[in-house]
């Protein structure tokens, strides 16, 4: 219509227009040439769902390094991106991706894939609807996942490093006590059986006098062996002073407690630590309790296995006395 109303465009018109529109083309895959080379120096998995079909549209270079997987592979439908999910992520992963769609955005939700050469790799995704299903549009979902494997192995290296007792390589008295509260509040609330036993070295000054601060450690690293023999999956053991030990028994009767008690017992007995003056024998004493009704805390529960555990003592070590 304009063409009508502005008349026929002249040769050299057509020709500016010609060239006006090569430009264009020419800027438009410039453009294009500087996205992929952008896109390829990303380490992060760019990608993008059309949530209405399933089907995964985009995803950026980055994908066969991290997924360690073709492209290809990706680019047919979100079953396949979730098939790549480690099996105990991949609730975590659907229920997070429904939230993305209420709320618009997910700023990280970590989960862990499985790569193409079965490595596991722990990805942080932020993630957020990119265009609302409008007009006739596609809902979709776009979002950037970065492998941050390295980071999780630091943190979990941190959180061990802040739980456990360098020495013994058993949980340090902090986190023991902190893990025995919950486990004290827990059994409170269920009122299932939680037994507490308590184990020092016999001795164990002469042991350091005699054969020096060296075998002394080595003596506590055995015996801390002994005590992590002990323990089931929900129980606790710890480093709990200089030689000093404790195990936190949930479901456990005085029985069953008892039972386990006497096995450490003899583990301890067992054990021969090489001396130049020939094999050392060890042997600890033992305190054990178990929670009662009117416990108000878990100070209680510590405080009757203490007083047992110095009874042992008295009345001539490498004993378990029942408080
Ligand atoms: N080698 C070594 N010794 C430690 C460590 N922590 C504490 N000790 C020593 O453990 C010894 C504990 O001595 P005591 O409390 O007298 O106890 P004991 O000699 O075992 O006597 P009983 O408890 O009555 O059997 C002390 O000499 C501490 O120096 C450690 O990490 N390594």
């Amino acid at each position: 219509m304009d063409e009508q109303l502005l008349g026929p465009l002249s040769a050299d018109e057509t020709m500016l227009a010609l060239l006006h529109s090569r430009a264009e083309a020419e800027r438009l895959r410039e453009r294009e040439r500087l996205f992929s080379a952008l896109l390829e120096s990303v380490n992060s998995v760019l990608w993008a769902l059309n949530w209405q079909t399933g089907e995964i549209i985009y995803v950026s270079p980055a994908y066969e390094q991290v997924f360690g997987r073709p492209i290809a592979l990706a680019m047919t439908s979100y079953d396949v991106w979730i098939n790549n999910v480690y099996p105990d992520d991949v609730e975590y992963v659907q229920e997070t991706l429904n939230q993305v769609l209420q709320q618009g955005a997910m700023e990280s939700r970590e989960y862990r894939i499985i790569r193409g050469d079965g490595e596991i790799r722990w990805l942080s995704d932020k993630c957020f609807v990119s265009q609302r299903s409008e007009a006739g549009m596609p809902l979709l979902v776009v979002g950037i996942a970065e492998d941050i494997t390295e980071k999780k192995r630091m943190e979990e290296e941190l959180q061990r490093l802040a739980t456990t007792d360098v020495l013994t390589r058993s949980s340090n008295r902090r986190h023991f006590f902190e893990s025995a509260q919950r486990a004290f509040e827990l059994a409170k609330t269920t009122a299932e059986p939680l037994a507490f036993l308590l184990f020092d070295i016999d001795d164990f000054k002469k042991i350091n006098d005699r054969f020096g601060h060296q075998m002394g450690d080595l003596v506590l690293q055995r015996v801390a062996e002994c005590g992590a023999q002990m323990i089931r999956r929900g129980d606790l053991f710890g480093r709990i002073g200089g030689e000093e030990f404790a195990l936190l028994l949930p479901g456990c009767d005085r029985e069953l407690a008892e039972q386990i008690g006497v096995r450490l017992q003899r583990a301890v007995r067992q054990l021969m630590v090489p001396t130049p003056q020939g094999p050392l024998r060890v042997t600890i004493s033992q305190g054990l309790a178990v929670v009662k009704e009117d416990d108000k805390g878990l100070d209680a529960l510590y405080a009757r296995a203490d007083e047992a555990m110095y009874k042992a003592k008295r009345q001539g070590k490498d004993q378990i006395v029942q408080g």
